[in-house]
């Protein structure tokens, strides 16, 4: 088992260009299938979830290259509709292939999939939106079958603005017969990369970043060489990390206006932010300052996937704030983490009060989660001593070598057996 070594309290400075997005990159790759022939998806990052992406997508007969950021896949020996358990088990994203499958070949067979367990996170609005196309859906000891000779435009509510169901019934559509309406759609930037990519296919789907997403369905789509969006949360993080050591950063390969909540909130910490095309500079304050209530919600809202990091944040921020998270009921297993590092938190049901201290402490701790991991990193990079962050696994889904990135801003950050560690 590997851990991090992090000795705090060393300012970052330098300049970084940030990744290709993760909640990108993983649709874009499943919808992929959608058009049989080779693709080139550029600026892939290098994560575990891509990683088993391309085997879920080799399972199924494709054929996946890849050559540092840039995966080919060779889709016309598409041959299966089944996705292996043990695959759909290791992420979340596995429920993406849903939709380009059964448009391409009329079926899918596949188990729930796994991920972090930041909640219950059902897939009925995937499954209902998919049925309104005119699949038939069926599950029977623990295997979905869905499958449909034909699919039908439809007009489909959805009663969550659930980013990965828009996303399904967007694939799924695009080569149905007729028009599809999706209202109430998540309006993610990840959700404007996946309409670009299937528009640039030859699909005809407007109004994506808006509530309402209508989709043309088209007989025929080609394959295309298509670069993904950089991470609006892989940089937030950074941002973050830079404002809790009280740094100076320069990040590069950033869309400023998909970041639009976090960085306001990160500015009123104190934080001085600038922006000049696609670079951002950041310079933390001598002293973090509350912002009060912070609420996660659905873009163009805070972004779930950075409360972890901004409670680590404002751990450190002088006075008191409260985060309310509202996306998912169990994304607070970080809380516990923070405490043992010194942080003053209290819970209440899915709000977290928080008395911003002067000193956080270096603590050995355990990612259990994506993101509770990378506040756990933050924290230990601003913390006094030294912290040992267990749990890597977590953190290598959604960043590409977060260690190798932290050590190039001057962070004292190494990745270590955990017998080597505390040996
Ligand atoms: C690969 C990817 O893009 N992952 C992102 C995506 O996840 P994901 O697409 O899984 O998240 P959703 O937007 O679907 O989830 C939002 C809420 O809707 C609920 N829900 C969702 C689907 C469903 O069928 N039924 C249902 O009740 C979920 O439990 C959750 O409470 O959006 C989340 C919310 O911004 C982010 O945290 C994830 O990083
Ligand atoms: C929860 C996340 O991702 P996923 O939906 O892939 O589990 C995340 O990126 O923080």
């Amino acid at each position: 088992m590997e851990q991090f070594v992090i000795k705090g309290g060393k300012p970052l400075y330098g300049t970084v260009r940030v990744q290709g997005a993760k909640n990108s990159a993983l649709p874009i790759l499943a919808a992929a299938l959608l058009a049989g022939g080779v693709h080139e998806i550029r600026d892939v990052p290098r994560l575990s979830d891509i990683f088993v992406m391309g085997e879920i997508l080799k399972a199924l007969g494709v054929k996946v290259k890849k050559d540092g950021n840039t995966v080919g896949l060779e889709t016309t020996t598409l041959k299966s509709s089944c996705i292996p358990e043990v695959l759909m088990r290791q992420m979340r994203s596995s429920i993406f292939l849903m939709g380009p499958l059964l448009s391409r070949l009329q079926e899918v067979s596949l188990t729930r999939p796994g991920g972090c367990d930041i909640g219950a996170r059902p897939i009925d609005l995937h499954l209902k939106g998919l049925a309104s196309l005119g699949a038939t859906v069926e599950e029977k000891d623990g295997v979905i079958h869905c499958f449909a000779r034909k699919l039908t435009g439809a007009d489909i509510f959805l009663e969550l603005p659930s980013v990965g169901a828009t996303e399904n019934i967007m694939m799924a559509a695009v080569r149905a017969e007729g028009t599809t309406v999706i209202r109430n759609a998540a309006r993610e930037p990840e959700i404007v990369d996946l309409q670009r990519f299937l528009n640039r296919m030859g699909a005809d789907v407007q109004g994506a970043g808006s509530r309402i997403i209508r989709i043309r369905g088209v007989k025929q789509l080609q394959p295309v060489s298509y670069e993904v969006i950089p991470d609006r949360i892989a940089a937030g993080t950074l941002v973050v990390a830079t404002a809790m050591t009280g740094g100076e950063v320069l990040l590069t390969h950033v869309v400023k206006e998909h970041m639009e909540s976090t960085l306001s909130l990160i500015e009123k910490t104190g934080a001085e932010l600038r922006s000049e095309g696609d670079a951002l500079w950041v310079r933390g304050p001598s002293q973090l300052q509350a912002v009060g209530n912070v609420v996660t919600k659905p873009y163009p809202g805070f972004p779930t996937d950075m409360q972890p990091q901004m409670m680590a944040l404002l751990s450190l921020a002088k006075g008191e704030n409260s985060i309310f998270e509202s996306v998912f009921e169990g994304r607070f297993k970080h809380v516990q983490e923070l405490i043992r590092m010194g942080a003053d938190l209290s819970t209440v049901e899915n709000r977290v009060e928080i008395r911003g201290v002067p000193q956080l402490m270096g603590h050995t701790v355990e990612a259990t989660d994506l993101r509770a991991g990378a506040a756990l990193v933050v924290a230990g990079l601003a913390a006094s001593g030294t912290t040992l962050v267990k749990g890597l696994s977590h953190i290598d889904r959604g960043y590409e070598g977060l260690d190798t990135t932290l050590l190039q801003l001057g962070g004292q950050i190494q990745r270590c057996s955990s017998r080597v560690a505390s040996g």
